[in-house]
């Protein structure tokens, strides 16, 4: 029961979609892939449907090449960013399409749809109109009905996209505990982080077509395999340091590195994300503040550096400003034109390379 993709590969004309993708997704599992638009994710994941042609390269179950295997008989289910949902039948009838069409009797349709409603928190919703539904209702009905014929693979393309905030939040959770509930073995299309990791086992982050990077999720946010990663990843500024014992110093300061995130002694890249540098009466980094965000929780800072040395560093690492971002809290955060001093946070930091 797994999913293998061998040096998979879709053109549109001259334009290489999908560049020799290996992967397997194994019983189970739920992979995510994660990557910016137009990166190729959607097109891989038709690819994997039956929607789309290989230019080379093979979609396997179980070793066996689906090449000749239409997209009906693949015993795949879809979940798109727009549910998809048919507007002429109810919620019920919208649940049971894929039991109709496998031929299910009308008894054991009507008790697998009331179970589904169940899974997905939406009992006693069968006889509502679609069209009646808010957005998130609908992706839970176009999740209901991808799951009620018990696909062998769940595609699910930016299910959450749609729907503000707050609720895709609370969706990707919820979503994430349907799939364990079920079973599910998956592959699942964002372009959110926050959503991939909710979601995932492992998280397969693609670029221009190619698979840069496939892993768990601490894994990858910690140790992103390229600059290219990490900087899609939010390390926005990356720099030349060193790690000895478990304390990784660069231009900016030192800090203890979390346990996981540890390499062996020596140079490496640092990946900082915008957590990296926080406001600290004793902090190591001295600056300027020259723009305060308010953001929920939290107050965002874009600091110059004091020293011409380092901010020199980081023009170099940048190739642009010399501006580094930091984090205070709400409560007395300073701003613009004050002063400030700054250390580095494990969290916010990333191994990108060792060398
Ligand atoms: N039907 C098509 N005809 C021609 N080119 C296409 C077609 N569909 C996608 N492409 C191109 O293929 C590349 C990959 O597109 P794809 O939609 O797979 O990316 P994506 O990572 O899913 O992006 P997004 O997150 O914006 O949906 C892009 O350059 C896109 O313009």
């Amino acid at each position: 029961m797994t999913l293998g993709l061998r040096g998979l590969s879709v053109h549109y004309g001259s334009t290489i979609a999908v560049s020799e993708v290996d992967l397997t997704v194994a019983d189970g599992e739920v992979v995510a892939l994660l990557g910016p638009s137009g990166c190729g994710k959607s097109t891989l994941l038709r690819a994997v449907a039956g929607l789309e042609q290989p230019a080379s390269g093979a979609v396997c179950w179980d070793e066996q090449d689906l090449a000749a295997v239409a997209v009906h008989r693949r015993g795949f289910g879809l979940v798109f960013q727009d549910g998809q949902l048919f507007p002429h039948r109810d919620v019920a009838g919208n649940v049971a399409f894929g039991l109709r069409m496998a031929g299910i009797d009308r008894a054991a349709r009507v008790e697998r749809v009331t179970e589904l409603l169940e899974l997905v928190g939406l009992r006693g919703y069968g006889n509502r109109s679609v069209t009646s539904l808010s957005g998130g209702e609908a992706q839970r009905v176009a999740l209901a009905r991808a799951l009620a014929p018990r696909p062998r693979l769940l595609l699910l393309d930016e299910p959450l996209s749609a729907l503000d905030r707050v609720l895709r939040e609370q969706l990707a959770i919820d979503l994430a505990e349907v799939l364990r509930a079920t079973g599910s073995t998956a592959l699942v299309v964002t372009h959110d982080h926050d959503e991939a990791f909710t979601l995932a086992d492992r998280v397969a982050v693609m670029h221009r077509g190619r698979l840069e990077q496939i892993g768990r999720p601490d894994e990858v946010w910690r140790r992103p395999a390229s600059p290219t990663v990490a900087a899609f990843l939010g390390c926005t500024t990356q720099l030349p340091g060193e790690v000895q014992d478990g304390i990784a110093s660069c231009a900016l300061g030192s800090v203890r590195l979390a346990e996981a995130a540890v390499p062996q002694d020596g140079s490496v890249l640092l990946g900082l994300r915008s957590t990296a540098l926080t406001a600290d009466p004793v902090g190591e980094l001295a600056g300027t503040v020259i723009q305060r965000v308010h953001r929920r929780d939290h107050v965002r800072l874009l600091v110059e550096p004091r020293d011409p040395a380092i901010s020199a560093a980081v023009r170099t690492a940048k190739g642009a400003d010399a501006i580094v971002e930091a984090v205070a809290p709400v409560a007395d955060a300073p701003a613009p034109g004050e002063p400030v001093r700054l250390s580095l946070a494990a969290e916010g930091i990333a191994i990108v390379r060792t060398h």
